[in-house]
């Protein structure tokens, strides 16, 4: 049984790659519904390697996830597809198609769920508007700035209403002034109810927003075993 308002638990998580060490140890924690959480830590210390577990990429070599009441771990294979499709994911290197123009990289995820043409180009429209991009619907990714291709990630990880947003250093290839367009983004969609992960060692980023809880990864294992923090008042090192 999953608690209430819970979107994932993870009990005694750990992750190692091949035979290597553990790069992941001991996670216990649990995100609930329309939360923000920041999840912060030096280079390595996993960050990248919990939100492929969050966006099942990848399975642990122990312990069990829960996710959106179901067992992650045991559930048929052909059952993830449905628990994926209720996460969006905004990656550290974008991975737009090259291709393609804004516009069909955003439409991508609804014609792939199979969406009829007749309501793709409605949203697809909305969403390049909502993150500022109307005016660049026909571009290709290589003529678009680095701050630009963030925002056409981030419109096709929303496009499907996601119920949880998991982003990967989305601030890392742009300005600060940019990087703080993009908190004011996902704090929008937090408002609309999404729970938002975002990966980041830019602590400067924390404090723009005030109401989010913080995860803090030390080399793999969460450095506060009650997981999820507040911040401020509690200052992270
Ligand atoms: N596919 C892989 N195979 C083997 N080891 C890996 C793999 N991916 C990551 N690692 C190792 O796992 C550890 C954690 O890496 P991860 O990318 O999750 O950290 P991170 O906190 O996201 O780092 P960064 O901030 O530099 O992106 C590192 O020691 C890394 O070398």
């Amino acid at each position: 049984m999953s608690a209430e308002g819970e979107i994932i638990h993870f009990d005694n998580v750990g992750l190692r790659y091949g035979t290597d060490r553990e790069v992941l140890s001991d996670l216990t924690f649990t995100l609930f519904a329309g939360r923000f959480y920041f999840l912060t830590g030096a280079s390595g210390a996993g960050k990248t390697s919990l939100l492929k577990l969050l966006y099942l990429a990848q399975r642990p070599s122990r312990g069990a996830i829960r996710m959106f009441g179901k067992d992650a771990i045991t559930m048929p294979r052909r059952h993830l597809p449905d628990l994926r499709r209720r996460v969006g994911v905004v990656f550290q290197d974008f991975r737009l198609v090259p291709h393609l123009s804004a516009f069909d990289n955003v439409a991508l995820p609804l014609r792939v769920a199979g969406h009829a043409e007749k309501d793709i180009a409605g949203p697809v429209r909305d969403i390049l508007q909502w993150v500022g991009l109307s005016e660049r619907i026909d571009a290709v990714p290589a003529t678009l700035s680095g701050g630009e291709q963030q925002r056409i990630a981030i419109a096709r990880a929303v496009i499907g209403r996601p119920a949880m947003l998991v982003a990967d250093e989305p601030t890392g290839n742009v300005d600060p002034d940019m990087a703080h367009k993009l908190m004011r983004l996902f704090e929008m969609l937090n408002r609309q109810g999404t729970t938002v992960v975002v990966a980041t060692h830019d602590l400067d980023l924390l404090r723009k927003v005030p109401e989010s809880l913080i995860m803090r990864l030390d080399r793999g294992r969460l450095a506060d075993p009650t997981g999820a923090l507040r911040y401020p008042p509690r200052k992270i090192s």
